[in-house]
């Protein structure tokens, strides 16, 4: 899956959320979107996931433009994990995992069942498979929602089998909030292994060590534009990060691995004394 993102704006509302934003994204690359609260990584997600269908600009999917390409074309081809996903209903988990194959047949096959199965234990949460989706903790609903992407996405109830080059996409947006460290791990290293098998993965993270380890390509948005893109080297900056978030950082090499490490240098100094702010004001 090759993925095309020429110029793209789009308004909601009255207010211009995405201005000029182009991007390239190929079959086996993990693409990490970051950016300060409100600087449009889920709409940009959204946009790529075919829910603004009104964008200025041209977003091609292997070479097909998104906006005239059927609904079930584009389920077939992209999973997505929005943030904020609220299922009030009292759904178990594994009828959660099922929708995921719902996109394909309301019948679920011999091989849908064994797929939804095999993601529920990929993701750990096979055990809570009769639960009611509502009472799980915050970390475990990520979890099951996780195992709905991947039974959507997986042809084979096996991560290694099949070749997804220029057939899938996998799109998440803040995959791992609320997870602890290990389904956090194991949720990027999932990402990371669906990209092997050629699945294009475009992820927004807040968290930049996970980014740092993980990522192929770092997309940097500010304001709704493109600040930087390119390699983890070379987004992971003090410069980019101060101008991006507000806060000193150090990049440090990390002592085992390749990767860099991104850590707060000042504690304080943002939030600034009454008299301060009355003179910011003015
Ligand atoms: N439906 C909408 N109507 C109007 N404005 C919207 C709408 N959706 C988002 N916005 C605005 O667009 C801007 C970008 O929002 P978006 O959710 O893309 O940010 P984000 O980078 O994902 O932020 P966060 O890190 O907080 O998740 C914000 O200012 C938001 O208030």
């Amino acid at each position: 899956m090759m993925l095309h993102v020429n110029d793209i704006s789009l308004s909601l509302g009255k207010a211009q959320i995405l201005r000029n934003i182009s991007m390239d994204a190929a079959a086996g690359e993990l693409c990490v979107i970051m950016g300060a609260n409100g600087a449009g990584k889920s709409t940009l997600l959204k946009v790529i996931a075919g829910e603004h269908m009104h964008y200025q600009g041209h977003v091609l999917l292997a070479g097909n433009e998104l906006k005239s390409m059927p609904v079930a074309a584009q389920a077939s081809t992209r999973a997505v994990l929005s943030q904020q996903l609220t299922l009030n209903q009292a759904f178990t988990v594994a009828e959660v995992a099922n929708m995921g194959r719902f996109v394909y047949s309301t019948h679920l096959s011999s091989l849908d069942k064994e797929i939804v199965t095999y993601a529920l234990k990929t993701m750990q949460v096979w055990n809570l498979r009769d639960r009611t989706y509502p009472t799980l903790s915050g970390g475990q609903k990520q979890r099951v929602q996780m195992a709905r992407v991947l039974a959507q996405l997986l042809e084979a109830p096996d991560l290694h089998t099949t070749d997804y080059a220029g057939k899938k996409m996998l799109l998440l947006d803040e995959p791992v909030t609320g997870m602890d460290i290990l389904h956090q791990q194991l949720s990027l290293q999932l990402a990371t292994t669906l990209a092997a098998s050629g699945v294009l993965v475009v992820a927004v993270l807040h968290d930049f060590q996970l980014a740092a380890a993980f990522a192929s390509r770092l997309l940097l948005l500010k304001d709704g534009t493109i600040y930087a893109q390119g390699s983890v080297e070379e987004i992971l900056t003090p410069a980019h990060i101060k101008n991006c978030f507000g806060v000193d950082v150090a990049v440090l090499e990390h002592p085992h691995c390749h990767y860099p490490l991104v850590v707060t240098a000042a504690a304080d100094g943002l939030f600034k004394s009454p008299a301060e702010e009355a003179i910011n004001v003015l």
